[in-house]
């Protein structure tokens, strides 16, 4: 794929895919918790599974959000920037954490925001988001906030920047991680990995994928390790759709005789 607005040409390969989900598979909106996936990328997710294809969803969400913005489709899927994974047998591998500290961190930090009404503090229990997407004369307050936080308790939390946001996720926590460990088992191992992600937090599974000889594909504009580029997240459902029929996939999930 040479342009922005071209569609990559599959080929008949064996491919594993691993989606990131907002800026991805869902348009961005003014706050987390109005996302959805559109019908029809949520079909060819489904379509993709039913397949036999292997797929992930690789998210900073945790997983409990994920499976509600997938259900009733349950995918093999990392959480919270790899800080929590679900492998394809259904076993979860999280990574062990400090709950102590993150409880102590959770109650500062909502003290330190409740003196700043416009920023939305979106608690996920083994990390937080500082948005400011609703407030971006506050980007400097959330900016110097998660600093100083990510600092302070730098042997529990790592910062992370991303779209409108300043997020405090758990250290040794990378979307990179995840994808290699994915890439170690049933039914990803052997297969050539493909990674879709739009934003910073993505770069690290980029870079795992290209060193894994994948293919790695940001969604939108912007400097990115990635190889390869999808217009929009609009592209990204006509893209599995491409790739679907390209890898002749049936239209309908296969039906197993009783
Ligand atoms: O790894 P992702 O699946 O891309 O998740 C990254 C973060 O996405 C969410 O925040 C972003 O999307 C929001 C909804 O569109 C938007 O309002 C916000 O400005 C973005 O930063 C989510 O809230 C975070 O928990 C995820 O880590």
């Amino acid at each position: 794929m040479n342009d922005q607005n071209d569609q990559p040409a599959p080929e008949p390969r064996r491919y594993a895919f691993f989606f990131d989900v907002d800026g991805t598979l869902a348009e961005i909106q003014p706050r987390p918790e109005l996302v959805f996936i559109p019908p029809a990328t949520l079909a060819a997710l489904e379509r993709l599974h039913a397949g036999g294809i292997p797929v992930a969803v690789i998210s900073g969400r945790p997983l409990a959000q994920l499976d509600a913005l997938l259900a009733p489709l349950q995918l093999p899927a990392a959480g919270v920037h790899g800080a929590e994974r679900r492998d394809a047998t259904g076993e979860l591998r999280n990574l062990a954490l400090d709950n102590q500290a993150l409880e102590r961190i959770q109650r500062e930090l909502q003290q330190a925001c409740s003196e700043h009404p416009g920023l939305h503090l979106e608690n996920k229990s083994v990390a937080f988001a500082l948005h400011f997407r609703q407030a971006p004369e506050l980007e400097e307050v959330a900016r110097t906030l998660a600093e100083d936080f990510a600092q302070r308790y730098a042997e529990v939390l790592t910062l992370q920047p991303g779209k409108c946001v300043f997020e405090l996720k758990p250290r040794g926590a990378s979307k990179g991680e995840v994808i290699r460990a994915f890439m170690q088992e049933a039914p990803f191992s052997g297969c050539t990995p493909v990674f879709l992600g739009d934003d910073l937090t993505d770069e690290a599974g980029f870079a795992a994928v290209n060193a894994l000889d994948g293919r790695s594909i940001k969604v939108g504009d912007g400097p990115s390790e990635a190889r390869e580029r999808v217009a929009s997240v609009a592209a990204v459902g006509s893209w599995i759709e491409a790739l679907l029929n390209e890898l002749g996939v049936p239209a309908e999930p296969r039906i197993k005789p009783d």
